[in-house]
């Protein structure tokens, strides 16, 4: 469900972020993302939002082609992924209810749908007692469980998560990954680029390495660093 073929990505300024990658990730897959800070992973998963477009090759996600899509089509195929951050990136002016129906707002879902969805998907990330509560007031891996419950409530078929774990201590890395791992089980996709080798190197999933922009490994069950 999500294709690329022969994927470069040349920024304005020459840099080569990508250079001709082939991959296929089927649904309910989870996938890790690895490589060298600079190896491309983020421009993928900015490809896959249609963040960036190529400047070669083909990207089919859900059926549909990214390079050919209109531009007006662009915000119903966000609706359909789910993104988190490094950086969380929540609404410091509005509450945890409030961060979590924003992404339902700005998508026009009716105000009784909101009400009754925001609840649910709190509940799931265990930040119910919270809902009342400003980002700044909460502690990281409470705002990452809050950016989670965000990436959720539209039941997106993908999540792509960029380094998600980057600003967490272990325990609640774990918590996170936790999480994130229940999502997957639900049977949405997941990608997530990261650095962190111990987690990569316990949960032995899928793992796609990156180096230099090329494609350099593929793994079904993989760990952070090619054990060949
Ligand atoms: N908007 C941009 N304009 C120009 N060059 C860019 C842009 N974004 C990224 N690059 C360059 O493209 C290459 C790949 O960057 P990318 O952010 O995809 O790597 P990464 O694997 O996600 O790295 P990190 O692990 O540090 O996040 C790097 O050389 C980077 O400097």
């Amino acid at each position: 469900m999500i294709q690329l073929y022969n994927v470069t990505k040349t920024y304005d300024n020459g840099v080569k972020a990508l250079s001709d990658v082939t991959l296929r990730i089927h649904k309910g897959e989870f996938v890790f993302l690895v490589g060298p800070s600079g190896a491309g992973k983020s421009t993928l998963t900015k490809l896959l939002y249609r963040e960036v477009l190529p400047s070669r090759g083909q990207i089919i996600l859900d059926g549909k082609s990214l390079v050919r899509m209109r531009p007006g089509e662009v915000p119903y195929l966000r609706r359909k992924i789910g993104m988190i951050f490094q950086d969380f990136r929540l609404l410091p002016q509005k509450t945890v209810f409030e961060n979590v129906a924003f992404a339902l707002e700005v998508i026009g879902a009716a105000r009784r749908d909101i009400k009754r969805s925001v609840p649910t998907v709190l509940s799931m990330v265990g930040l119910d007692a919270k809902a009342g509560v400003f980002p700044q007031h909460l502690s990281g891996g409470e705002q990452q469980r809050v950016s989670i419950a965000r990436a959720i409530v539209n039941n997106p078929f993908l999540i792509i998560a960029d380094e998600p774990t980057g600003n967490l201590d272990p325990e609640t890395s774990w918590e996170l990954m936790n999480l994130l791992l229940d999502i997957n089980l639900r049977g949405t996709t997941i990608i997530m680029a990261t650095h962190a080798w111990d987690i990569v190197d316990s949960l032995k999933k899928r793992v796609i390495e990156l180096a230099g922009g090329k494609l350099v490994r593929d793994e079904k069950e993989g760990a952070y660093r090619c054990e060949a």
